[in-house]
């Protein structure tokens, strides 16, 4: 692969990139700093979404940025980067091209009244899968689709916080800094822990049921069906974590897999799927980067601390007490016996999905719950989606009430609460 090489970004330089067209400048931010990036002429964007000449863009600790240009631009960057090189062979005229042809299927789906394109990126873990979804959502965005964006991903999800998945309907690009979409109406579902080998019986079932209600919101909303779905998978793709993958594509009857660098799973999707999905092998960007274990542990708090503090847009959450009495902690799937030891006719995956509930106690502290949709316990808790999360900051055995952290003053507007195994040390 042809590169530049590399300039060494340092505090208080400003350094230039001229970048020809089709090329992309990729920089990472070195840890605690932050890095300013400004387009200085020509048009450029970040993963789908289009930079304005002469606004300042700050990068945060950790950042991994590809800017691309198709027609050529300047770039200047300040602040202390970790690498900072321009790459003049990237695969984005393979990623446009796949996105001319969604468009394609969405076109005739609006003149033979039908719905566009469910189209699912998977493939092994650091390929580049979230970044592929993001593109091929925000340039259909930018052609003034409303596509659905769902994420499978209980690892490092993007529209919510780890150990859940969910769904978004997306009117705009997403966030240049902090690459997210606008979060309006996310669909969530508490999952409770970060890889679904925990309970693939239980990731499952949220699975068919997103996939239902996502197929649900097609039927009402024309625009919402025409555009399509885009959802991004896990980076389990072995044993029971390909099954998942198999799982999802009939639940949401996909029309398209891409899959990015991995030629055997290709084949086994092209085995295991029926012709008429489109599967679709693709290379990965070599500017991906591989995180070490640490930096996604370090990624998943920064998430729930951006849920609870927000980014660039600080949020200011709230701190109260709440009686043991007035809330129902519940965990979902009991502890597997076996078999011989079952109640006559239960099977091993009905404990997977089994509420068990959790007495308070000083081993909730700092774990994330989340609030459930659920009103009361004849509700379908393990399929209802979620309000929103809140953090244990304190447990107070004696007088029996839990401090918690919550994004909105009280009270707590449901009083189901859900254990997940994500947890989240509050040092504000
Ligand atoms: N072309 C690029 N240049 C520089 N960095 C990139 C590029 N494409 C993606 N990245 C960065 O690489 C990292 C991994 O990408 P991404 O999250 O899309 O991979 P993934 O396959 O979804 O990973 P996972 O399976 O862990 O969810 C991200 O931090 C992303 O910003």
């Amino acid at each position: 692969m042809e590169e530049s090489k590399e300039k060494n970004v340092d505090e208080g330089k400003r350094v230039e990139f001229k970048l020809d067209k089709v090329c992309e400048l990729r920089f990472e931010v070195e840890n605690n700093e932050e890095v300013e990036l400004e387009l200085k002429s020509g048009m450029a964007e970040i993963f789908g979404t289009e930079l304005i000449q002469n606004k300042k863009y700050v990068f945060y600790s950790g950042g991994k940025i590809a800017v691309f240009t198709w027609h050529g631009c300047v770039l200047e960057l300040s602040g202390k980067t970790e690498v900072a090189y321009i790459a003049k062979e990237t695969p984005m005229v393979m990623y446009i091209n796949t996105h001319a042809a969604l468009e394609q299927m969405r076109v005739k789906a609006e003149t033979d009244n039908t719905s566009g394109p469910t189209v699912m990126v998977v493939g092994p873990g650091d390929v580049g899968k979230s970044t592929v979804c993001k593109l091929l959502v925000n340039y259909a965005v930018r052609l003034g689709r409303r596509p659905t964006f769902v994420d499978l991903d209980v690892g490092q999800g993007q529209i919510s916080i780890p150990g859940t998945i969910g769904s978004l309907s997306v009117e705009r690009p997403a966030d240049v800094e902090e690459g997210n979409f606008s979060l309006q109406a996310p669909l969530i579902y508490h999952f409770g822990h970060i890889s679904p080998s925990v309970n693939i019986n239980l990731y499952n079932c949220l699975v068919s049921q997103l996939a239902d209600i996502v197929q649900m919101r097609g039927e009402t909303n024309r625009k919402a069906a025409i555009s399509g779905v885009v959802i991004n998978t896990c980076g389990w793709v072995k044993g029971l974590g390909y099954k998942a993958v198999i799982h999802a594509a009939q639940a949401f009857e996909v029309d398209v897999i891409i899959v990015l660098d991995q030629e055997r799973l290709h084949n086994d999707l092209k085995r295991d799927l029926p012709k008429f999905v489109k599967i679709v092998l693709q290379p990965k960007s070599g500017g991906v980067v591989e995180r070490s274990r640490q930096h996604r542990v370090e990624s998943r708090d920064a998430k729930v601390k951006e849920y609870f503090y927000g980014l660039s847009t600080p949020l200011y959450p709230h701190q109260y007490d709440v009686k043991f009495s007035d809330v129902t902690i519940l965990k979902i799937g009991a502890p597997l016996l076996p078999d011989s030891l079952l109640p006559l006719g239960m099977k091993q995956e009905d404990a997977h999905l089994k509420l068990v509930a959790v007495p308070p106690s000083n081993q909730l502290l700092h774990h994330v719950l989340a609030v459930s949709m659920a009103l009361t316990s004849d509700d379908d808790i393990v399929r209802s989606n979620v309000m929103g999360f809140i953090c244990i900051n304190g447990v107070d055995m004696e007088k029996k009430v839990l401090t918690i952290l919550a994004p909105a003053p009280r009270p707590l507007p449901r009083s189901i609460l859900l254990l997940s195994d994500v947890q989240f040390v509050d040092t504000h």
